[in-house]
């Protein structure tokens, strides 16, 4: 084959820019395709990607880092690595390295012109060229600081083109020549770390910030205050018997009406209670997800045996004489104990996080603003020995809580008008609730592979979330219903209880489709499915239910939420409340996964946006 007069000639050493991002590699080149205009290159792992002319350079206008400058030997790294060559390691440690990468890229980019020789020719982010400069520990604190707030500044530029991902379109060509055809790229095991780089590589990653979420320093302000404000308002505003926005604000009780130690003791016994149940060696011990160490942490997901037992416990109670209308008369008492008791763990989960290794770390809440780091959580996997804080509360006693609850509440509306059932809507919202958190813990597997999971630290925002918002929250319609009842017609009761089963279908579906590919790329009950291979060695789903809406799991989850407030009818908006909310939060947390997958996966997740267009809703957002 002979290669028509280009710039560059097949067996001609350049350096080639890794897709999306402005990383450069010696690259050889193999081949030019005068019709596309791309060339083959390959990297030195052996490679094989098709590049623009414009994202190849010739090696001179790039000087590698002198190895004589001071640098710390577990550092060093051989030169001319592609990024590629990780995804034959594990993908926890590209992902770092590739989450390193995307933040340096554009803290590169940004410099590109003025800084060209100094543009790092291996997985190793600028900052840590300044690192090595700085020899002084103090020098490098303050220095630290700095390159803090350049990240942020770095991963904005990012998100810019994230915005804009149609731009993008055909400047990469990021098949991988040796995929082609139906072969998925194999997903790398953990076994296959070098241990000692992953580490490196976690802790390096660590020491970077993603961009601030919710309104930053200031909102962080923000959202403590009003969170739990927020929760008081709607418990006090929901018992009155108008509870129209028009009647605002509800009267304020005296603050003693807010404690009563003996609702303190209650929640107390009923988090040691659901603890002792999570410790109970019953039910499979499950692997997350490889973490940024290669390490894969073991959690016990015996979440349907603990809702099992805590139903039989609370019916042996109620039979013995218990009653459990107190929790609706002191709904109050109990919030102000659980925000108190979520106080109190997120302070000592902000303090255990600055103790924690570096790679312990989630890469958001490392802000250094102390109140934003303790909103947002700064350890990602907070343990006593192999007691999984973060993943016992999201799942235990606030989402366990949630349904004793809705099933107090029913008792209460019983109560109150003296009947011998619950009322329809009451038992509609009662079920469509205890499925949707039985199903939670029966695939409680799954959870280990969602964002919580995976991303966010533990702090301030999650432990209220699961002891307090959840709770006393989502258990917003069954409270609503005691002293609002809303008789339904027999079609109306029909025309929901199909709403719920079509989005539960949805959302199970969507949602074990992905956990089992995340698990096993090659599960051959998904063999059908196409992909696109990222640079991290993860693969995206673009089609099945991935290939409807980027978010299917969301749009289930979404027409669940309907279906738990229509049965509370349209004389108030305080029922709709959660699904107003959920919106909200839903569409945040899309907007924040778009911008971490785009980190992460780069012109892959680009591809994957061009391809499945739509967010939530298909054809609408
Ligand atoms: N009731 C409630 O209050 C709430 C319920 N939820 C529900 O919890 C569930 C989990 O939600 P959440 O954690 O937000 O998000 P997801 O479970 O959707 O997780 C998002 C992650 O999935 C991976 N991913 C995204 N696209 C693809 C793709 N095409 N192929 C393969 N992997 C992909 C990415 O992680 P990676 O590539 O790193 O694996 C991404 O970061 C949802 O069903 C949601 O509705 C969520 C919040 C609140
Ligand atoms: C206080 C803030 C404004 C918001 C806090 C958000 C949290 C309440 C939610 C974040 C993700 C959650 C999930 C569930 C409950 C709510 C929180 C903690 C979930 C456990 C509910 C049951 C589902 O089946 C699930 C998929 C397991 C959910 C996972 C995410």
């Amino acid at each position: 084959m002979t290669m028509p007069p280009v710039k560059y000639q097949r067996g001609d050493m350049v350096m080639g820019r890794w897709p999306g991002s402005s990383l450069y590699y010696e690259v050889k080149v193999l081949a030019f395709d005068s019709k596309s205009q791309l060339y083959t290159v390959i990297y030195k792992d052996g490679t094989e990607l098709e590049l623009k002319e414009q994202d190849i350079k010739s090696t001179a206008g790039f000087q590698p880092r002198s190895r004589s400058r001071s640098r710390s030997p577990g550092r060093r790294r051989s030169r001319s690595r592609s990024p590629a060559r990780t995804t034959r390691r594990s993908s926890s440690r590209t992902a770092a390295a590739v989450a390193a990468a995307a933040i340096t890229d554009s803290a590169v980019s940004s410099r590109r012109d003025t800084r060209l020789k100094d543009v790092e020719v291996m997985l190793s982010p600028v900052q840590q060229t300044k690192e090595a400069e700085n020899n002084s520990n103090n020098r490098h604190e303050k220095k630290e600081e700095k390159q803090k707030e350049e990240n942020n500044t770095a991963n904005k530029v990012n998100e810019t083109t994230e915005a804009e991902p149609e731009k993008n379109q055909g400047r990469y060509n990021l098949r991988r020549r040796k995929d082609d055809g139906d072969a998925k790229p194999a997903e790398t095991r953990p076994e296959q770390l070098e241990e000692k780089e992953a580490k490196r590589v976690g802790a390096l990653a660590s020491t970077l910030s993603t961009p601030l979420d919710f309104g930053g320093k200031i909102g962080a302000y923000f959202w403590l205050l009003f969170l739990p404000a927020w929760v008081f308002f709607l418990v006090l505003q929901v018992n009155r018997e108008d509870p129209s926005l028009t009647n605002f604000p509800p009267p304020l009780p005296p603050l003693e009406a807010f404690w009563d130690a003996q609702a303190l003791g209650f929640v107390i016994l009923w988090i040691l209670f659901q603890a002792l149940l999570y410790v109970t060696p019953v039910g499979k011990l499950s692997e997350g997800m490889p973490l940024r160490s290669g390490e894969r942490l073991k959690y016990r997901t015996n979440g349907f045996f603990a809702i099992v037992v805590s139903a039989i416990t609370v019916a042996a109670a109620v039979h013995q004489g218990v009653d459990l209308t107190y929790i609706h008369s002191h709904f109050l008492q109990l919030a102000t104990a659980s925000l108190l008791i979520s106080i109190l763990l997120s302070v000592y989960l902000y303090i255990r996080s600055r103790y924690a290794a570096p790679e312990q770390l989630a890469l958001g809440g490392n802000s250094g603003n102390v109140v934003y780091d303790f909103f947002k959580g700064h350890e990602l996997n907070p343990r006593i020995k192999n007691f999984d804080l973060k993943f016992f509360c999201e799942m235990r006693p606030g989402l366990i809580g949630w349904c004793l609850i809705n099933f107090a509440m029913a008792l209460a509306e019983m109560k109150q008008h003296g009947l011998d059932a619950p009322s329809n809507s009451m038992i509609l919202v009662n079920l469509f609730q205890l499925l949707y958190v039985v199903d939670g813990l029966w695939n409680e597997e799954a959870i280990l592979t969602t964002m919580d999971l995976m991303h966010d630290g533990f702090g301030f925002m999650l432990a209220f979330g699961d002891l307090v918002w959840v709770p006393f929250t989502y258990t917003m319609q069954a409270y609503y219903l005691v002293s609002h009842p809303n008789p339904l017609s027999l079609p109306a009761l029909a025309a929901i209880v199909i709403l719920k089963l079509v989005g539960f279908y949805i959302f199970r579906k969507s949602n074990s489709e992905k956990n089992a590919f995340r698990r096993n790329p090659a599960d051959p009950r998904l063999s059908h499915l196409k992909t696109i291979p990222t640079a991290t060695g993860k693969s995206l789903l673009v089609s099945g239910w991935w290939g409807v809406v980027r978010h299917p799991n969301y749009l289930g989850d979404l027409l669940m939420a309907l279906a738990w407030s229509l049965p509370c009818g349209f004389s108030h908006l305080l029922p709709w409340y959660y699904m107003i909310y959920f919106i909200i939060l839903l569409v945040h947390r899309d907007s924040r996964d778009m911008s971490d997958c785009r980190r992460k996966y780069g012109s892959a997740w680009d591809e994957y946006c061009r391809t499945v267009r739509y967010r939530i809703i298909p054809r609408v957002y």
